[in-house]
């Protein structure tokens, strides 16, 4: 049996960070998260080897069972008859450390095409969390409210009718240090969402910040000028998506959002994509 997946990228729109988890130190937060129609594709020839193998296209990201599509491989295993193996191929577009939630993408997507597959129901979102803390919002996708430390999800209902402009830097950001670099106590006070009351009031892209801009921005003073130069070009809100190190630009028309792509060539990667509602 052959199949072709799609593993589909995600932006932050907004992101606080709240305080830290006492049993484990992460990083309690809230935010949106928001999928996009930009995407890895994940081609599997399923066999009865027993046997799993993985390449890609890309050669920097590991391609032993450290990667995040093994570990989803190995989470759903013992749900899986004995026998069973699958040749893999990830055709990565989206870059690793940019932000856009790729690997944890492609996990759920491995999930979510083996859970038919299984003897017995597997229990998803419980593999999904184990594999990392974005994990479970891509086994649905859309639109979400996350609190938590990104596990807690609820569906939200946004207005989608804008253009996203990706601008990817030659350059990832390490989560873990990003975190690490906040530099918040685990005896912190835990702040109050915000969130929920902005959507109350009905949604407004001024509302929305990233927590991570405070250290990012300092640190890789590239991103700020992305920022301030999708601003320039237009943009009705920009900001870093996760950790970063992608900035994005919401634009209200695909026009406009076209428009500035040939003034941000200079600073990396540009890819203009649009949300995806659920599905
Ligand atoms: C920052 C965010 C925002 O959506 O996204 P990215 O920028 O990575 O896309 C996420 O919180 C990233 O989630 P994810 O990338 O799944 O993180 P994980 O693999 O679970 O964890 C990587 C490391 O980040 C830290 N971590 C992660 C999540 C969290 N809520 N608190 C943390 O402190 C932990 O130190 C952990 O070892
Ligand atoms: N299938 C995968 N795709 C991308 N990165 C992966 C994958 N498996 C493991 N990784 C590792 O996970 C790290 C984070 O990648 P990714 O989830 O794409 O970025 P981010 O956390 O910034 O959204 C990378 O540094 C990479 O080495």
């Amino acid at each position: 049996m052959k199949a072709s997946l799609k593993a589909y990228a995600k932006i932050n729109i907004g992101l606080r960070i709240l305080g830290r988890r006492p049993s484990d130190g992460y990083h309690l937060l809230e935010t949106i998260f928001q999928e996009l129609d930009f995407a890895d594709e994940i081609r599997l020839e399923v066999n009865r080897s027993g046997h799993f193998s993985l390449d890609s296209n890309r050669k920097d990201i590991p391609l032993d069972e450290s990667n995040l599509i093994l570990k989803a491989v190995n989470a759903i295993k013992p749900w899986l008859p004995e026998d069973l193996g699958a040749n893999i191929f990830v055709d990565k577009q989206i870059p690793p450390g940019a932000g856009l939630g790729g690997g944890s993408s492609d996990a759920a997507a491995i999930l979510k095409f083996f859970r038919p597959l299984c003897h017995h129901e597997p229990p998803l979102k419980s593999l999904a969390l184990s594999l990392g803390a974005d994990v479970p919002f891509f086994l649905a996708g859309g639109s979400a409210y996350a609190k938590g430390i990104g596990d807690e999800l609820e569906p939200v209902s946004i207005p989608l009718d804008w253009t996203a402009v990706l601008v990817m830097p030659p350059f990832s950001v390490s989560t873990q240090q990003a975190y690490r670099d906040l530099r918040i106590s685990l005896t912190d006070t835990v702040k109050k969402t915000n969130i929920p009351s902005f959507l109350r009031q009905g949604f407004a892209w001024r509302f929305f910040e990233n927590d991570f801009e405070r250290v990012i921005i300092p640190a890789y003073p590239q991103i700020g000028a992305i920022k301030s130069a999708l601003l320039e070009a237009g943009a009705t809100f920009s900001a870093l998506s996760g950790s970063g190190s992608t900035v994005y630009g919401i634009f209200c028309s695909d026009d406009k959002a076209r428009s500035c792509v040939s003034k941000l060539q200079e600073y990396g990667r540009i890819v203009m994509c649009q949300p995806r509602g659920l599905t």
